[in-house]
């Protein structure tokens, strides 16, 4: 069957199906009604603490680009190692070996890929 064609059958089956569409139970995975209750709650709190993070992020690349746009004005360079082990160090001390992943994301956010 063509891409397409797979796509638009996978499409009318999920919606026959409610597989991902609004069956609350299918939609969370649980088993019970008072669980369906706890997961959807608490799924709308993360959605608002991902938002959340995002545009502290977003800040975040903001101030990060002011801080190398005046030391590439004054003759230096965009990156400072030194520092960034520094951030590197904060985020594995408060969340361990993946802290340290998170950090080096939010590094290349904020000043591109090195
Ligand atoms: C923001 C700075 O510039 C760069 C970006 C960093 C960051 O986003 O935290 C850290 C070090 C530098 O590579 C800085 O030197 O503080």
């Amino acid at each position: 069957m063509p891409t397409t064609t797979a796509a638009a059958a996978n499409i009318t089956t999920n919606i026959t199906t409610n597989v991902t569409t609004n069956d609350p139970a299918e939609k969370t995975g649980a088993r019970t009604e008072e669980a369906v209750g706890v997961i959807t709650d608490a799924r709308e709190r993360i959605d608002a603490l991902d938002d959340r993070i995002i545009g502290l992020v977003q800040e975040r690349m903001a101030v990060s680009a002011v801080i190398q746009d005046a030391r590439i004005a004054s003759g230096g360079r965009r990156v400072n190692l030194s520092r960034e082990m520094e951030i590197l160090a904060h985020y594995r001390d408060a969340l361990g070996k993946p802290g340290t992943s998170l950090a080096m994301t939010l590094l290349e956010l904020c000043r591109g890929r090195i």
